[in-house]
């Protein structure tokens, strides 16, 4: 059921290396992955051998992924992972890639794919659980082939969360939650970021048949009707 896709680098995963410096040797921030990788480790076998229901979880800032995502959690038993919160929390940590990742995150940018799927992977293999929800990843196509790399996984399904430019501006700026993108300027070059680098990503699902698409205005009660529908669904076996 799982297609496995391949193996990476340990320079990705040896503490030495988990700098931004040398992730960014191969990847970068908004472009394409680089394949010629040297070497070929099987890095996440623990969870290739767990085979977890993996639903990614997309949409623009602001869209409401995150309040969705804690209710299917609650709902639907699955551990919810948000890449955004991995990396904050790396952010305010002692790692050696915090002041890049702040960067990157006040400009909003992409953090490189290296470092994201890490801390993802860090997190899947800590958990018991064998349904994940990863929320705001994967941002490019770089994430998503990375992620299929590291992790040779794909996700079972995608949800987008499909909200208007205005209406995602408003709920960012009324967020509340002290982030340091959390600012007109950082989210006009979020959205500009959404919609280059982004929406390929969810056009790739969409043309796999993967993706389901919510409309995200309204009231998050009713809008998790939606989500309902899709986990309730005969061809979503949880
Ligand atoms: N359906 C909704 N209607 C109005 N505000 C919402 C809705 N869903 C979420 N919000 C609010 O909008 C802000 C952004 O939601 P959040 O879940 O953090 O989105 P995302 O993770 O996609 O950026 C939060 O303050 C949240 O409480
Ligand atoms: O896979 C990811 C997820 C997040 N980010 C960075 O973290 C920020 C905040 O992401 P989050 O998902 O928390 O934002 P949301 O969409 O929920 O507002 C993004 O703008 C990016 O700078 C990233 O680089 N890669
Ligand atoms: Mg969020």
């Amino acid at each position: 059921m799982w297609k496995r896709v391949s193996t990476l680098s340990p320079f990705l995963f040896s503490s030495k290396s988990t700098s931004l410096a040398r992730a960014g040797h191969g990847w970068n921030a908004c472009g394409s992955p680089a394949m010629d990788l040297p070497f070929s480790v099987n890095y996440a076998s623990s969870l290739r051998d767990k085979t977890p229901f993996i639903t990614f979880v997309l949409g623009g800032p602001g869209s409401g992924k995150g309040t969705q995502c804690e209710k299917i959690a609650e709902t639907f038993g699955f551990t919810h992972l948000s890449a955004g919160d991995l990396l904050r929390k790396e952010m305010n940590s002692n790692s050696e890639e915090r002041t890049t990742i702040l960067n990157i995150i006040q400009d909003g940018k992409i953090v490189p794919s290296a470092v994201t799927v890490k801390l993802i992977m860090k997190a899947m293999e800590s958990s018991d659980s064998d349904k994940f929800l990863i929320d705001g990843f994967p941002r490019t196509e770089e994430n998503r082939i990375a992620f299929e790399q590291i992790i040779g996984l794909e996700p079972k399904a995608v949800l987008f969360f499909d909200c208007p430019e205005e209406e995602m501006v408003q709920r960012v700026l009324n967020r509340n939650q002290g982030r340091v993108d959390d600012n007109i300027d950082t989210v006009k070059k979020r959205l500009k970021v959404f919609e280059t680098l982004s929406l390929p990503v969810i056009d790739y699902y969409s043309k796999k048949g993967k993706l389901h698409k919510i409309n995200a205005v309204g009231d998050a009660d009713e809008i998790f009707e939606q989500v309902r529908a899709v986990f309730d669904a005969p061809e979503v076996t949880i």
